[in-house]
């Protein structure tokens, strides 16, 4: 085990343009926020992997033994990163006992901590460990929760395993790896994130492994470094759904009328790359009141096409509603089906206007705040530099 105990960290995401078209090889705009999923790894001699997962109510525990018994057959190594295993996968659900193939919460977390864990350390001694996550983000609300914890797990079992090195100096408080290794903690997020999803884009793992914002298109990542400041307002309906779910739906509905659908992700496709557009242009031209015009335009055309592609939910109708009423534009983020929507704010929006439009969202039973984008990517911390309401239940374990 080369390290010993440590913090890592990794951002939340909203899609501005491009959820689920970008699954099927469109682009999409995405940027971080600064909600953040954190992970204590803690090297113990227990002789045990103990997970503990608070948000999710998920408290685990394995002998060595037992798990040693899963990887006879591995010969991995990990800095390859190949497809999914599936004879890993198939032995990893029987030995946690799920048998249809629809996993839970609970289920697709330890799931693919489990193959993570044995896919870096199946070929030499399993090591004994205890991690702990904790997010500020909701689960399973279209924020990227699923990368985020999927970023973590990467970064910090390769870290264990001495596939990279951590970072952080003695004298540092954060700090960042180098962009070789970001991209293997971005391959393996992935892994992490084909367990949960199913079928993802990378979109995700890519903004929690990089940060700020960034275009994605068929895995190709374009960080978006001049973009202006967007005011954004996060809304969550708190209906839950499943983006593993979601995305089956949207494929069946493509399979079922592809003249109809591929049209609509083609739009959307259009959508990302006018939007891109604007926001360069915002960055090298004084900013009009007609940048913002067509940037709400080009969320209440997406918001459409969302509800075409059935993820849509009377809900995220309620949120488009009550800001459409105070002149704000919204559209769900994310896979949608329920989870949070995004509402853009211009510069000139009176507080006032905000504030209400807030209240009356609470009212609607839903969590709304106005957040900050552009979070930095995966990085280690220092215990001192994790918030102390979060050190302590990274530490309760
Ligand atoms: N903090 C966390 N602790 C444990 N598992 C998590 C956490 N955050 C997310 N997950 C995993 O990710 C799943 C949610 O992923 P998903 O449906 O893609 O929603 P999201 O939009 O939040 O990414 C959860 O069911 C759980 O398995
Ligand atoms: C719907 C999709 O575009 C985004 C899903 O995001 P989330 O899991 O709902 O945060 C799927 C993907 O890109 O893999
Ligand atoms: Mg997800």
């Amino acid at each position: 085990m080369q390290v010993t105990d440590f913090y890592v960290s990794a951002p939340g995401k909203a899609i501005l343009h491009g959820e689920h078209a970008v699954v099927h090889g469109k682009v999409a705009l995405a940027v971080s926020l600064n909600l953040r999923t954190y992970l204590r790894l803690k090297a113990t001699t227990s002789g045990k992997v103990c997970i503990n997962l608070p948000n999710i109510d998920t408290f685990l525990s394995w002998d060595l033994s037992q798990l040693k018994q899963l990887v006879t057959y591995f010969h991995g190594k990990r800095d390859e990163v190949q497809r999914l295993d599936a004879e890993l996968v198939r032995r990893l659900r029987e030995f946690i006992g799920v048998t249809n193939g629809n996993l839970d919460t609970c289920s697709m977390a330890t799931l693919s901590f489990l193959y993570l864990y044995l896919s870096l350390f199946g070929s030499g001694e399993l090591p004994s460990l205890t991690l702990t996550v904790w997010s500020e983000l909701p689960t399973g609300a279209g924020l990227g929760s699923s990368a985020a914890y999927s970023v973590c797990l990467a970064a910090a079992l390769l870290c264990a395993s001495g596939a990279i090195p951590p970072p952080l100096k003695e004298w540092e408080h954060t700090a960042r790896w180098c962009q070789e290794e970001l991209e293997l903690i971005n391959s393996w997020a992935f892994q992490g994130e084909m367990i949960i999803h199913g079928n993802p884009s990378g979109v995700d793992n890519a903004v929690g492994t990089w940060g700020g914002m960034l275009r994605f298109l068929a895995g190709k990542i374009i960080p978006l470094s001049r973009v202006p400041l967007l005011r954004i307002l996060l809304t969550n309906t708190k209906v839950p759904r499943s983006t593993k779910v979601l995305v089956a739906g949207v494929k069946d509905k493509i399979n079922k009328f592809p003249s109809i659908m591929v049209p609509v992700l083609d739009s959307v496709d259009a959508i990302s790359c006018t939007c891109e557009k604007v926001l360069s242009e915002m960055t090298c031209e004084p900013i009009t009141g007609e940048h913002y015009n067509i940037l709400e335009e080009l969320i209440d055309i997406n918001q459409h096409h969302l509800n075409v592609m059935g993820v849509g939910h009377p809900a995220l109708d309620r949120l488009c509603q009550v800001t459409l009423a105070k002149g704000l534009h919204s559209k769900l983020t994310g896979a949608g089906g329920g989870g949070c929507g995004i509402t853009l704010l211009r510069p000139e929006t009176d507080s006032l206007i905000v504030q209400s439009t807030v209240q009356e969202l609470k009212d609607c039973g839903f969590d709304c705040w106005e957040t900050s984008i552009g979070g930095p990517g995966a990085q280690q911390h220092s215990a001192i530099s994790v918030k102390e309401e979060i050190l302590e239940i990274l530490n309760h374990y």
